[in-house]
C-alpha cells in the first residue's frame, strides 16, 4: 500500500458514538501518516481526562464557539448530546496545505451540511456497530459517560443508524463486526483497491 490514494478528496467518516469509528480512523492515520490527517474540531464539551486542547479538539467556551459560527469560520456544525461541535475552515486548510487528505469524524447533522455544500467534495463512509447492545456495552465499558449521557448517545445512535440507510449519502457502509476485517475494508475502500 505504498502509493497514495488516487483520489485526494477529504474523507468523511460517520456513525454512532461507540461504533469504533474513532479507532478505525486513528488506525488509518497511524498506518498512513503521510497521507491522512484528522481535522481538529472545535467543541464546547468538557475535555475528558487525557484529552489535550488542540489535539483531540479545540476546547472552547460557548461564546467563542458562537463567534466562530456567526463569522462563518465553520464549514459545518452540530449539537450532539448537549454540546456543540464544528469543523473550522482553518482546520481543513491546515491539512490541505500539508498536501494531506483531511479526515472528518463527524455526526449526521454535520454530514448533511457538508453533503449539501457544492464546494465540499468528499468520500463518505459510515461505520455501523454489530448491534445496539454491543454499542451500549462499549459506551459503558469506556467509563467516561454518565447514565444520562449514555442514554442520549444510544438515542442518537438509533437516529444515526437510520440515517446510514438513506440512499445516496454514504459511498460505503462498513459494519464493524470485527475490527481487523472492518479496517481492511476501510483501507481498501480509501485506496481505491476495489
Ligand atoms: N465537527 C464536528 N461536527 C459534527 N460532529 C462532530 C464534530 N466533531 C465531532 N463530532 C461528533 O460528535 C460526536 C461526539 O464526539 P465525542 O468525541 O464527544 O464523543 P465520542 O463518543 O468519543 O465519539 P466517538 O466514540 O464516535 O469517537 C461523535 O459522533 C463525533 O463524530
Amino acid at each position: 500500500m505504498a502509493s497514495p490514494p488516487p483520489d485526494r478528496r477529504p474523507l468523511v467518516i460517520s456513525g454512532p458514538s461507540g461504533a469504533g469509528k474513532g479507532t478505525l480512523t486513528q488506525k488509518l492515520i497511524d498506518a498512513h501518516p503521510n497521507t491522512f490527517e484528522l481535522t481538529v474540531s472545535h467543541t464546547t464539551r468538557q475535555a475528558r481526562p487525557g484529552e489535550k486542547d488542540g489535539i483531540s479538539y479545540h476546547f472552547v467556551s460557548i461564546e467563542t464557539y458562537n463567534t466562530l459560527k456567526s463569522n462563518g469560520s465553520l464549514i459545518e456544525d452540530a449539537m450532539y448530546t448537549g454540546d456543540f461541535y464544528g469543523t473550522s475552515k482553518a482546520a481543513l486548510a491546515e491539512i490541505f496545505e500539508k498536501q494531506l487528505i483531511p479526515i472528518l469524524d463527524i455526526e449526521m447533522t454535520g454530514v448533511k451540511q457538508v453533503k449539501a455544500n457544492p464546494e465540499f467534495e468528499a468520500h463518505y463512509v459510515s461505520i455501523k456497530p454489530r448491534g445496539l447492545d454491543v454499542l451500549e456495552q462499549q459506551l459503558r465499558g469506556r467509563g467516561t459517560e454518565s447514565e444520562h449521557n449514555i442514554q442520549a448517545r444510544l438515542d442518537q445512535a438509533r437516529r444515526e443508524l437510520e440515517f446510514a440507510e438513506t440512499a445516496g449519502v454514504f459511498d460505503r457502509v462498513i459494519v464493524n463486526d470485527d475490527p481487523e476485517r472492518a479496517y481492511a475494508e476501510l483501507e481498501s475502500f480509501v485506496f481505491g483497491l476495489e
